[in-house]
């Protein structure tokens, strides 16, 4: 059967969905296959390992991959990674590990849309499974990431940071906006108004972080905490100030520090004492968006100012090298990880946060004028990482961040003395490059089942190689309706019914069902993005469809900084 022949039958409800997912020959996102998209008929041939070639068919599928519902962190021996809950009619293993060639969930939701984004049988399922592990009820307590409506009420997502104040906002007050400021004597850790963590302590150098900078790496500089800003499903993100008074980049006055959180079990070997798959693809993805950041220069794009240890730029593989220095080796039982540092990434400050929060904040009432300019600059920073061979694979709202607040932005676009300053300053920076991968040319298809369920294209979802760059578009396509519409698009239709609620996001992926809303009866070049972006990938723009289009180049032809 085919694609379109599938998405057919999923539209009726009575077939159980028993569509198959493409073996996966690795299970590490570095071992995807070269797959070649050259073969006379458009399909892809794969070649194996052993460079035997076979054009993957449906019929070669074995496990479908929905529904697909996902715990953002997973209860599994407490990894702390992404899990997703095995099909259910696959031979259960005592303990399912998630294998990294299958999708990682990384969202944000508040525990009610966490719940509701559940089958009640698959809690059951997962509660039998992971009895002696932790209690599925602590799971979803502990959960920060998640969701599906856009809006969600602030107090139902507590860990959620729903605001980042400005820099004069916020600094003034902890003494830290101008230079003559007099700082605290002592150390003292208080909660400002929108619960966020500030560390008032500035006086010792507990809070100081010496870091190095690039180009080589061989020179440090000072860092000294301000507060958190921000919490990922494998980090914690701090303000830093930078201590040096002249700083060789005037940009990186104040920085963000990306401080990695190892998983509980990392550094559990194995019985044969090696290490884990998890710390390999854990470590691949670490190394993979440090050795990235490295190479991209665009103004649209988060910038890497420094690490804490240059063994994460230089090392393959720094976290299997530190574990061999490491003296606890011997004893296989034992975790490891005492000992080996921390991985402190520094990248540039965006003090307007990220775009989910932005757009929550302001009840998804963002001006067009506002949303054409993000959507530009997010198109010419995905065309340039596209021009340069390397796909995103986790475009997502929350994965684009403001360099200031959108009341600042609205201040500045329409004010005619700042008006030139705004088309010559970028307005968000593209993060997160955990998730995406250096092709070798453009033929190269992926096979790695990554993303963010909500953005993830049909394709992925199948199971079949993917061209990364049209998957990109496609979330593309989500992040711009979701600007227009204030509504994921595959969530359930607005004034659903039960039946249609109970349907997973992934039916709706896969069967293309979504329609607009808001924007029904409104004329405007943007939906052609939205409409030839959530298609099938035979019709679907790819980036420079997406750069040329009106809605596009009306921004682009006025900025002033590219
Ligand atoms: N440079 C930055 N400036 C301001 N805020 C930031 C910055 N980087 C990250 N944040 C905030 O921290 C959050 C988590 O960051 P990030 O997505 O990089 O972490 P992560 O561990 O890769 O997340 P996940 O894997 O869960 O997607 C972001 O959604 C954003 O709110």
């Amino acid at each position: 059967m085919n694609q379109e022949g599938y998405a057919q039958y999923l539209k009726n409800d009575r077939n159980k969905p028993k569509t198959p997912r493409l073996q996966q020959l690795n299970t590490n996102l570095d071992g995807e296959r070269k797959i070649q998209n050259n073969s006379i008929d458009g399909r892809a041939v794969v070649t194996s390992p052993q460079g035997l070639q076979h054009t993957p068919q449906f019929d070669n599928i074995q496990i479908f991959p929905t529904p697909m519902s996902y715990l953002p962190s997973s209860p599994i021996q407490g990894l702390g990674l992404s899990g997703i809950i095995p099909p259910a009619k696959q031979e259960k293993p005592s303990v399912y590990l998630p294998q990294t060639s299958e999708i990682h969930i990384k969202k944000r939701r508040d525990k009610v849309g966490a719940l509701r984004n559940f089958e009640l049988n698959e809690i059951n399922n997962l509660n039998n499974q992971h009895k002696d592990s932790r209690n599925l009820d602590e799971v979803l307590k502990s959960e920060h990431r998640i969701v599906s409506e856009l809006v969600p009420a602030p107090s139902i997502s507590p860990q959620r940071i729903s605001s980042l104040p400005t820099v004069g906002e916020d600094l003034e007050p902890l003494g830290l906006g101008t230079s003559s400021t007099k700082l605290d004597e002592s150390s003292q850790i208080s909660t400002d108004q929108k619960g966020i963590e500030i560390n008032k302590f500035t006086d010792s150098n507990i809070d100081i972080l010496e870091v190095f900078v690039p180009p080589q790496f061989d020179q440090t500089i000072k860092l000294n905490r301000i507060k958190q800003i921000g919490k990922g499903n494998f980090s914690v993100v701090e303000l830093y100030q930078n201590l040096d008074q002249k700083p060789s980049n005037p940009n990186a006055k104040l920085v963000a520090v990306k401080k990695i959180i190892y998983p509980d079990n990392l550094f559990y070997l194995n019985h044969h004492g090696h290490n884990n798959e998890l710390l390999s693809s854990f470590e691949s993805s670490l190394t993979r968006e440090l050795s990235v950041l490295q190479k991209l220069n665009h103004p649209c794009i988060i910038h890497l100012y420094g690490i804490n240890n240059p063994i994460f730029l230089t090392d393959k593989t720094p976290l299997t090298t530190l574990l061999k220095q490491n003296n606890n080796m011997s004893n296989k039982e034992k975790p490891t990880v005492a000992g080996i540092p921390d991985c402190d990434i520094i990248i540039s400050y965006c003090h307007g946060g990220d775009l989910l929060n932005a757009l929550t904040e302001c009840n998804g009432n963002l001006e067009t004028q506002l949303v054409q300019r993000i959507f530009a600059e997010l198109s010419l920073a995905v065309k340039y990482l596209h021009d340069n061979l390397i796909i995103h694979r986790d475009l997502k709202l929350e994965n684009i961040l403001l360099t200031c607040s959108l009341d600042e932005i609205k201040l500045k676009a329409n004010n005619e003395s700042e008006r030139a300053h705004y088309l010559n300053t970028n307005i968000i920076q593209l993060t997160d490059f955990g998730l995406c991968k250096e092709i070798d040319n453009y033929d190269e298809l992926c096979t790695a089942r990554c993303g963010s369920e909500d953005y993830v294209s049909p394709e992925i979802l199948m199971g079949v190689p993917y061209d990364g760059r049209l998957s990109d578009s496609w979330a593309m396509g989500v992040i711009l309706y979701c600007l227009l519409e204030d509504r994921l698009p595959f969530d359930p239709p607005v004034n659903a019914n039960i039946r249609q609620r109970r349907r997973a996001t992934s039916h709706r992926i896969a069967s293309f069902e979504w329609r607009w809303n808001k924007m029904k009866d409104i004329n405007m070049v943007g939906k052609d993005i939205v409409n030839n972006t959530l298609t099938r990938k035979n019709k679907r723009w790819d980036i420079n469809n997406i750069i040329e289009s009106p809605f596009v180049t009306e921004v682009t032809k006025e900025l002033t900084f590219i």
